[in-house]
């Protein structure tokens, strides 16, 4: 699949803005993952809909897109279904039999361990159960290109874990993926190529190398208020700029308490790091 010069600008005239420029990327057929990083705001989401075919370039083309399934950064759960009803609809459009499709459904619940809520009227769902059915959604259909924007976010560890090993599966079944995630997990370190957005640009950065997976990352959050209380201790530097230390299970604690925070703290950049590195 490839992407040729595309742009996307959001509104018209004097007023509209071009979030993307010039993107000339081509995502190889055959086991890729792609991580997709860059500031809050920068256009990532953006380039992920052009990716998925949810949204359309205003220049440029994007050729060559396989079956898609995608997983948007924000799920619509005000949609008048409920959890297996909804599943069993995206099985359909993906082409699915009805059986299977209702099978698929019910498979993927369980394994998210939340059988107990097929029944449930999407809007009625917790965040987090809601979160494993938009998940659920994309993984069902066996798509060759997976898009997923923040698709870990609000998951439990167990559906975490469960999300990680099916990207990578499908990636070493010849799958392609995409995704744009804070968090460095297994798929992050895996990255066969990644992708940085700035300043309405899309370059290339060297893939990761494959090492260890690893289990404590650093944060910088850029902000005006006083640190967190309870972050203090993690915390170094100074005024606006402060970085954390932290181990992976605690990083999306941390993430919470610093985006809540009142003023909220913008998150610059969440990386891995050898233990005991405590620059
Ligand atoms: N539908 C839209 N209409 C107008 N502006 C939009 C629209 N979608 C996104 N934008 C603007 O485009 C810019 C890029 O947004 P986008 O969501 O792609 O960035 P992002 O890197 O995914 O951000 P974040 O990390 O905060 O999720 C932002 O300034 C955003 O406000």
């Amino acid at each position: 699949m490839r992407l040729s010069g595309v742009g996307r600008r959001y509104g018209y005239g004097p007023r509209g803005r071009w979030v993307l420029r010039d993107v000339d990327l081509e995502l190889a057929d055959g086991g890729a993952l792609v991580r997709v990083e860059g500031g809050n705001g920068s256009g990532k989401s953006t380039l992920l809909r052009l990716i998925a075919g949810v949204d359309v370039p205003t220049a440029g083309t994007v050729t060559g897109r396989p079956a898609t399934a995608y997983v948007p950064e924000r799920f619509p759960a005000e949609l008048p279904f409920t959890a297996s009803g909804y599943l069993t609809r995206i099985g359909r459009i993906h082409g699915l039999s009805g059986r299977e499709a209702s099978r698929r459904a019910r498979h993927w619940l369980a394994r998210f361990d939340v059988a107990g809520h097929a029944d449930t009227p999407l809007d009625r769902l917790s965040k987090g159960t809601c979160q494993k059915v938009a998940v659920a959604q994309a993984l069902l259909a066996e798509p060759a290109l997976l898009v997923l924007d923040e698709a870990w976010t609000g998951l439990d560890a167990s559906a975490r874990r469960l999300l990680d090993e099916t990207v990578l599966e499908r990636v070493a079944a010849g799958g392609t993926a995409v995704f744009v995630d804070h968090s460095p997990r297994r798929a992050a370190t895996e990255a066969t190529a990644v992708y940085q957005v700035a300043g309405g640009r899309v370059t290339a950065l060297p893939a990761p190398d494959g090492g260890p997976v690893a289990t404590v990352v650093r944060i910088v959050a850029e902000g005006d208020g006083e640190p967190p209380a309870d972050l203090a201790p993690h915390v170094r530097g100074g005024a606006r700029e402060i970085r954390l230390t932290v181990p992976e299970a605690d990083c999306d604690q941390a993430l919470r308490t610093l985006l809540s925070a009142d003023p909220p703290w913008h998150v610059r950049s969440v990386t891995p790091v050898a233990p005991g590195d405590d620059r």
